[in-house]
């Protein structure tokens, strides 16, 4: 496994394999590292369909906001070659920001409508700092395929939005969520839990699986389902809701406020996001027409 640090070499090493190796597939697994099995199982599935697979391990400053946890999101670099080494990978990409940003970009890829909502919402410019450094690495990388995970849902709509109207040429690979065995969705994030938010923390799943069945009743809106929710989420007392929708995918529209949701003829999306503390966590789960689990 090659690890690299700078631009130059990451297109030295690229235009290198592509020459000695036209008909390989490559893949590209983007992260902000503190590597778990969630992006394990991202790193798998590349190296399963891919001749040679690239990680990319980067914070993007550009995608926090002021008040938010860039300075303090976990790092840990040794640990992380370890594991993209153990899952296949072939190249890891770790620049530095100087090198990714060696002065403020004044071009920034900004995507509209399907940010309206969500994460969106809730952290504004987040997803123009995304649509901005993912373009940069399919510029750099130029995968045929690239991987992301559902746990971050609306990133999968934004991306996939920007690839169609850009016309980038590359299929973007949507990977199930990876759980803890209580259900909890698999975050670098989840240490910084206190041991008591952590226990707390299997309310987003749980009421995701409480969604799941309710939407099954006849007659369910919109404002019932979420009301519903918010109760199941609001058992847990160091809970904080910071959202809980059920909008349309992958359009992130809201459903008209009388239709019923289990004639819901296009996919829907439960989203949550919930504070314990400082620690904001997200999950998410699609719901078919009859309210079962839609797999990706
Ligand atoms: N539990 C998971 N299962 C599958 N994919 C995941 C999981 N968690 C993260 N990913 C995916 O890994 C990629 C990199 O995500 P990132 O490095 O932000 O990890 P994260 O654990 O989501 O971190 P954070 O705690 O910052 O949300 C994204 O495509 C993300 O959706
Ligand atoms: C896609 C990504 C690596 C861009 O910084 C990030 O948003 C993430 O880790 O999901
Ligand atoms: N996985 C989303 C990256 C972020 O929280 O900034």
């Amino acid at each position: 496994m090659i690890a690299i640090t700078t631009i130059q070499e990451l297109l030295h090493h690229m235009r290198t394999r592509r020459r000695e190796y036209p008909d390989d597939r490559i893949g590209l697994v983007p992260t902000m590292g503190y590597l778990h099995e969630g992006h394990a199982s991202l790193m798998r599935r590349s190296k399963a369909e891919c001749g040679f697979s690239v990680l990319s391990i980067f914070v993007n400053p550009l995608q926090f906001g002021p008040n938010e946890d860039f300075d303090r999101y976990p790092r840990d670099a040794e640990r992380d070659l370890a594991l993209a080494e153990r899952n296949g990978i072939d190249l890891v990409f770790m620049p530095s920001v100087q090198e990714m940003y060696p002065s403020k970009p004044l071009t920034s890829v900004i995507i509209s409508q399907v940010t309206d909502r969500l994460c969106g919402a809730s952290r504004p410019g987040h997803f123009d700092g995304v649509g901005t450094v993912v373009s940069k690495l399919f510029h750099l990388t130029q995968p045929d395929r690239a991987y992301f995970g559902m746990k971050d849902a609306q990133q999968v709509a934004v991306i996939q939005r920007m690839v169609d109207d850009l016309n980038i040429q590359v299929e973007i690979v949507p990977c199930e969520t990876v759980r803890e065995s209580d259900g909890l969705a698999m975050s670098s994030r989840n240490v910084y839990l206190s041991p008591d938010a952590r226990a707390q923390a299997v309310v987003l799943s749980q009421a995701l699986t409480e969604a799941e069945q309710a939407v099954k009743e006849a007659g369910m809106t919109v404002k019932e389902l979420e009301a519903r929710i918010r109760e199941t989420i609001a058992k847990a007392p160091l809970a904080d809701i910071d959202y809980a929708e059920v909008l349309d995918y992958p359009d992130l529209t809201v459903p008209s406020a009388e239709v019923d949701l289990s004639q819901y003829p296009n996919k829907l999306i439960v989203a949550l996001a919930v504070k314990f503390g400082s620690t904001r966590l997200i999950d998410n789960r699609l719901l078919d027409s009859h309210g079962g689990e839609r797999h990706v």
